[in-house]
């Protein structure tokens, strides 16, 4: 948790606000592969965050907390568009400067709280993904884009900056340089200037509608299936390993890797292995 009341956060408070502007859902659909499946659920206002589907996120992000059996997640957007960010009207309605900083934090808090899932995550981007939609692809471990889309920090356009984490984040996965042009510029990013700048992990083929061809989600699926393939424990411990790497300080990190390695040392997985004595070639 990035705030807690220490930081002069109250959760309850920003909730009960968030629930009067509702539409749309998070639907979250765990599948027995151990891939879960996160929808963002608003099509008529093209995926946008209503206040209601923030909280319904942090529900989805709390269950997928607890999932013992879980390895992976894909984030998408329904009816062929990611997400065009926060929610206008709601915007609108809580546009005051404190309303405005509670919705910060408690945007922010759910979303680190999704890029700390211990599971390997992909923002599969078919469409649109804009202002805080473009944040949400960066609280992802990996993006995919389909052939076609658009991420695009709009925030300069709306006369603001990113609020749910998504420059802190941004900057971490294309160094400084390149978030001040997307930021600075509003560039519309397009799957190969992504791949250029190491925004984007991947380019899917656009969505066929032909018959046996694999639709995004399977694609997706498909992609993310190289990083998930093996047991639920040791994957969990490649993510918090490469996790605590990209946050901690280096003897902190270290500490940590310790700490994951006791869990997966002489555990069933690793004797498995030693009782087959398997070759690597
Ligand atoms: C810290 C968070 C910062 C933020 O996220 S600020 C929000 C940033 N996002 C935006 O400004 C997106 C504004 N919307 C647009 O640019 C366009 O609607 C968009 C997404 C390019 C789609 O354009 P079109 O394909 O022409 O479709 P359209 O404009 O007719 O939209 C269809 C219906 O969806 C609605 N919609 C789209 N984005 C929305 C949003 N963010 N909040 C609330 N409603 C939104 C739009 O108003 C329209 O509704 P209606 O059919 O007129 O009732």
């Amino acid at each position: 948790w990035v705030y807690s009341s220490i930081h002069g956060f109250n959760q309850a408070e920003i909730k009960e606000k968030l629930q009067a502007f509702p539409g749309g859902s998070i639907d979250l659909l765990k599948q027995d592969s151990g891939i879960a499946v996160l929808t963002i659920n608003n099509p008529s206002r093209m995926n946008a965050f209503s206040g209601s589907m923030m909280l319904d996120l942090e529900e989805r992000v709390s269950q997928l907390e607890n999932w013992p059996e879980g390895k992976g997640i894909i984030v998408q957007g329904a009816a062929e568009t990611f997400c065009s960010g926060s929610d206008l009207n709601a915007v609108r309605a809580i546009s005051n400067q404190q309303d405005g900083m509670r919705m910060c934090m408690f945007m922010q808090n759910a979303l680190t709280r999704l890029l700390r899932l211990p599971l390997i995550s992909v923002a599969l981007v078919e469409g649109r993904a804009l202002g805080g939609g473009a944040e949400l692809t960066t609280a992802c471990d990996f993006r995919l884009m389909a052939a076609g889309s658009v991420i695009q920090f709009v925030h300069k356009h709306m006369g603001l900056v990113p609020g749910w984490g998504g420059a802190a984040r941004l900057v971490r996965l294309v160094g400084s340089q390149n978030a001040l042009k997307l930021l600075g510029g509003a560039v519309k990013v397009d799957p190969e200037l992504g791949v250029d700048i190491g925004l984007v992990d991947g380019i899917l083929e656009g969505h066929q509608k032909a018959e046996g061809a694999a639709t995004l989600l399977q694609q997706a699926e498909n992609w993310l299936g190289r990083y998930t393939k093996g047991p639920a424990p040791v994957i969990q411990a490649v993510k918090k390993v490469v996790l605590s790497g990209r946050e901690l300080p280096l003897s902190e990190a270290l500490r940590t890797e310790k700490d994951v390695f006791g869990m997966v040392w002489g555990a069933p997985a690793n004797l498995e292995a030693l009782a087959s004595k398997s070759k690597h070639k």
